[in-house]
């Protein structure tokens, strides 16, 4: 491996990587337009319910964990589309895996939901 010494130009080049990346997925992702839109609908339930401090950190927790398996799971699909564009049993094994993520994450952040949210109307 090549000895690259440390360099803070070049980290804040890979921010802006990163970043790149989140705005091309927010941009052309249908996917991610409707994260867009629960993400907005709960932060602004959220403030509305006047949730408390560790309620806060639980929903960004779930936020972040959901838009940070959507991009990964988007990943997989272009790499997969990428290396093998014709139909075939392997890639829809791995699709439909890292789809799974996604699908765990959301379920679970929804259960929190439900347990952050319900108390507060019983
Ligand atoms: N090359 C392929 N070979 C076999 N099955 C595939 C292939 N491409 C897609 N599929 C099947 O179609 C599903 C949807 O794949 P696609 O790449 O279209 O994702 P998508 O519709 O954008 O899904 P998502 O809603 O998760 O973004 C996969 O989970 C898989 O079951």
């Amino acid at each position: 491996m090549q000895d690259k010494s440390f360099s803070i130009a070049a980290r804040l080049k890979a921010f802006s990587y990163a970043f790149n990346g989140i705005v091309n997925f927010v941009k052309y992702e249908h996917n991610a337009w409707l994260h867009f839109i629960a993400t907005v609908a709960i932060v602004a339930f959220s403030f509305y319910m006047k949730i408390s401090g560790a309620e806060w950190i639980a929903i960004l927790l779930c936020i972040g964990f959901v838009w940070a398996m959507e991009l990964i799971n988007t990943a997989i699909e272009k790499i997969m589309d990428h290396l093998h564009p014709e139909m075939h049993l392997n890639v829809k094994l791995i699709k439909d895996m890292a789809a799974g993520a996604v699908l765990i994450a959301a379920i679970i952040s929804f259960i929190i939901a439900l347990i952050i949210f319900i108390p507060k109307f019983l």
